[in-house]
């Protein structure tokens, strides 16, 4: 039985005549692929913020053991069995229009959890947040609607250099069609056809090459420029993709090691004592330093970032 306790927020900014974009930060400059300006980038910004996001699931120890000890009458209690455990404990964050945070971690560091927190897919007792995804409703003939779909696919297709491919097939394990890194676009012009303000994606890099991975993220960040807010987990980002995330999240065991800028995660962790011995890509420094987590430095390291977090809320 899963249990979100979880502060999720997200804040829209809107005048009556539309977004405010007076207030939406200026987008960092990017080396972004040249795409066409879109239908899609109309759309409301949002800020989403998260505080103390916690999940703990309970689950039954089946192991073959205790069950041949059952047998005999040596079991464990029904209260034995039952364990319990902390996916993520306390994770505090935000993601503000234009920018790209990053979700950072090593395999089962509770990712896609927090991902499924934030995307409001996981239904539990506690989970509070609205649905970044309402969409205004306008009385529009067929004609209009059809119209206006056309449009917005087209502009999907061409944003995400998916016009190569335009009239391939998509495939699949028994089909050959497009390939991963085209098949991977395609899911996210799908996202793009609700014309989302926030994007929240899950690995959309995994399987792909460190160029198709780069490529990917280019157009992320040319997603962000138009106003959208891209939230994503990444497994192990390459240095120069690294430097396209804005914001950074640092998870460890499900604690937060770090969430602030991405271009400030390595002086912070040289300011508490933590620097590589040579140049290294931030991404895999900081995924050491998250896969140390048992080891009693890295638990240092948590709570020196606890305490300067706890410092900069008050
Ligand atoms: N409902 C659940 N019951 C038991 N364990 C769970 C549950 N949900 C998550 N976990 C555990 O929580 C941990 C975090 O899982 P999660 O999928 O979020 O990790 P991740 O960082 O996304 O991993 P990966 O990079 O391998 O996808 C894992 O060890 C997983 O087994």
């Amino acid at each position: 039985m899963p249990m979100f306790s979880t502060g999720v927020e997200t804040s829209k900014r809107y005048s009556l005549d539309g977004p405010d974009q007076s207030k939406v930060c200026p987008p960092p400059p990017r080396d972004s692929c040249d795409l066409p300006s879109l239908v899609l980038s109309s759309s409301y910004p949002i800020t989403l913020k998260f505080m103390d996001v916690g999940y703990r699931v309970k689950f039954e120890n089946k192991n073959r053991e205790s069950n041949i000890k059952k047998i005999f009458g040596h079991g464990p209690t029904i209260s034995d069995q039952i364990q319990e455990r902390t996916v993520l404990n306390g994770i505090t964050g935000m993601a503000s229009p234009g920018e790209i945070l990053a979700i950072l971690g090593p395999s089962g560091s509770g990712k896609s959890t927090l991902l499924n927190a934030l995307a409001g897919r996981t239904l539990a007792n506690g989970f509070t947040g609205n649905s970044p995804h309402k969409q205004q409703e306008t009385s529009k003939t067929n004609n209009e609607k059809n119209w206006e779909k056309t449009l917005v696919a087209e502009s999907a297709i061409s944003e995400l250099g998916l016009t190569k491919c335009e009239n391939t097939i998509i495939g699949n394990g028994f089909t050959r069609g497009i390939s991963g890194g085209e098949r991977k676009r395609v899911s996210i012009a799908h996202e793009m056809l609700i014309n989302p303000s926030l994007l929240i994606l899950d690995e959309p890099t995994s399987g792909l090459d460190a160029t198709a991975a780069y490529r990917l993220v280019l157009t992320l960040g040319s997603l962000a420029q138009k106003g959208k807010t891209i939230v994503t987990s990444m497994h192990q980002p390459s240095s120069r993709v690294y430097q396209m995330f804005d914001s950074v999240l640092v998870l460890s065991e499900g604690a937060c090691l770090y969430f602030g800028k991405g271009s400030e995660a390595m002086a912070y962790f040289e300011s508490v004592g933590y620097s590589p011995s040579f140049p290294m890509n931030p991404a895999d420094f900081l995924l050491d330093l998250a896969n140390g987590r048992r080891n009693c430095s890295v638990c240092a390291i948590l709570e020196t970032f606890t305490c300067v977090a706890a410092r900069a809320r008050r």
